[in-house]
C-alpha cells in the first residue's frame, strides 16, 4: 500500500485544523502533531554508521584490527571525538570519509552505508536510535552488542 493510505501507526489519528482548514496528524500518546502522515511502521529504513568495537563486542575483530582490546569506555571516548570532527564549525569532516577510515563494521567499505533494511532487521537499540532521528540527522553515541555507533539516518 502507498504510504498515504496504509494504517496509521498506534497512537496516531487524523484531525481537522479549523485554523488552516486542512487535516493534520496527531499522536494522542506523544502529543506530537504534524502535517504529513507519519511513516508507516512497515516502511524500510536507511542509515549510515560509524562503529567503534571494544573488548565486549559480540565480534571483537574487524577489517581494521584482528583482535580488538579497547574498553567500552575508550570506545565511547573515540566516538565522542569523532562526533566533534563531524560537527566542528571550522572544518567539518564528511561522515563517509570517517566511516571508510575508522569504522569497525564491514560497511566501512561503503562509507558506512547499511542500505535499506526492514524494521526488525537490526539490533533494537540501533533501530530505536534510527527511528528517533529525522532523515539527515546524526545520533549521539549508541550502544549495541556490536559496540558503540554514530548513526546518520538516510531514510
Ligand atoms: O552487522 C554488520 N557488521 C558487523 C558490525 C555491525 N553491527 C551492527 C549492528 C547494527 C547495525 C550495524 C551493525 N554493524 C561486523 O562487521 O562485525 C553489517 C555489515 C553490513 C554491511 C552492509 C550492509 C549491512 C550490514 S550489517
Amino acid at each position: 500500500m502507498s504510504k498515504e493510505h496504509s494504517a496509521l501507526p498506534p497512537g496516531w489519528e487524523v484531525r481537522m485544523s479549523s485554523k488552516h482548514n486542512r487535516p493534520y496528524y496527531f499522536n494522542t500518546e506523544s502529543k506530537e502533531s504534524r502535517w504529513e502522515p507519519p511513516p508507516a511502521r512497515d516502511q524500510k529504513l536507511g542509515a549510515k554508521h560509524i562503529l567503534v568495537k571494544h573488548e565486549g563486542s559480540r565480534r571483537p575483530s574487524s577489517w581494521r584490527e584482528e583482535t580488538i582490546t579497547r574498553t567500552e569506555a575508550e570506545a565511547v571516548d573515540m566516538i565522542n571525538a569523532i562526533l566533534q570532527r563531524l560537527i566542528s564549525k571550522d572544518k567539518p569532516e564528511r561522515f563517509e570519509d570517517i566511516a571508510a577510515a575508522e569504522s569497525d563494521c564491514s560497511s566501512a567499505k561503503r562509507g558506512g552505508d547499511l542500505g535499506l533494511f526492514e524494521p526488525g532487521a537490526m539490533q533494537k537499540p540501533f533501530e530505536d536510535a534510527v527511528l528517533g532521528l529525522k532523515v539527515g540527522k546524526i545520533s549521539g553515541p549508541v550502544k549495541t552488542q556490536s559496540g558503540v555507533h554514530i548513526i546518520l539516518r538516510t531514510r
